[in-house]
């Protein structure tokens, strides 16, 4: 990142019991180091067994193995984050997969499998932690959604479409929730160079028309990501839910 390494300390997230999905790699690992440098203590839920015990290592966090398409392994592992670090009052439904599929080519069981990865295990993880959180008085969910969707984007349907779909899931959960003072918000990523975007999707040419669209003529990287939502699980912002929040350089 060009701007400073240097960034608010929160003290209401210290020694507060944290569950992040995916966060082997790119936001999600940066929000797990940012959440650990707050004091807060995180766990994080990933298939990927390679990428996680590394993470976990390096932040001193709980990594467990899970595949979030399972919802019987989602609920098991949650329950055992409950048990090894207690009550989880902050949740960040991040793990997601922006493949590409062509309109002509999709299959119904593809179509299934994307919102299991993209959509499904938000509100499960959402129910999941709900109980404990109204246990303990307060909570904060926060959901990953995307501008894709936003700037009509093509060659990935399903994936635009279970983005979209967060904004709804956000904004029905925090009217259920907030009667127990759970806060439920979106933070919404603009084009993030992570090292899957830099390897799978950056080109000169899509970089330089995505500048070109940027207010602010530099990269986003995960950590601009990963500071919003340090606000939105913090007490700082206690009296906002049902709201998203665009981290894009301003994108038009
Ligand atoms: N990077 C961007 O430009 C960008 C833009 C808009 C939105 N987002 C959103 O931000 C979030 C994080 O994206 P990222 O770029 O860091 O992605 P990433 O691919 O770098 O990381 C996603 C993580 O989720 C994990 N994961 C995926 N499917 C899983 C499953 N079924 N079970 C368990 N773990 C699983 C992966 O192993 C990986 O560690 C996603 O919700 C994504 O849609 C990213």
């Amino acid at each position: 990142m060009s701007s400073t390494d240097a960034f608010a300390q929160y003290p209401s997230l210290k020694d507060r019991v944290v569950l992040i999905t995916g966060g082997a790699s790119g936001i999600g690992a940066s929000m797990v180091e940012h959440f650990a440098a707050q004091g807060a203590r995180v766990a994080f839920l990933d298939f990927d067994r390679e990428g996680g015990p590394k993470v976990a290592e390096r932040t001193g966090s709980l990594f467990l193995p899970c595949d979030l398409r399972d919802i019987a392994a989602l609920r098991r592992s949650i329950a055992e984050v409950r048990a090894r670090l207690g009550l989880v009052t902050v949740l960040v439904n991040n793990a997601a997969r922006d493949d590409r599929h062509g309109w002509e080519t999709v299959e119904p069981e593809y179509w299934d499998e994307r919102m299991q990865t993209n959509l499904r295990h938000h509100f499960f993880c959402a129910q999941a932690v709900a109980p404990m959180m109204i246990e303990a008085g307060q909570g904060s969910i926060i959901n990953l959604g995307s501008v894709s969707w936003m700037k009509a984007q093509g060659g990935m349907p399903a994936y635009t479409t279970a983005k979209a779909a967060i904004r709804g899931l956000t904004r029905g959960l925090a009217r259920d929730l907030g009667p127990n003072r759970v806060r439920v918000n979106e933070v919404v990523p603009g084009w993030i160079f992570t090292e899957r975007q830099l390897e799978k999707w950056a080109t000169p040419e899509s970089e330089a028309d995505n500048m070109d669209r940027q207010c602010l003529k530099e990269r986003l990287y995960p950590p601009d990501i990963a500071r919003m939502v340090l606000w939105l699980a913090a007490d700082d912002s206690r009296m906002v839910t049902a709201q998203h929040f665009v981290v894009d350089g301003g994108t038009v």
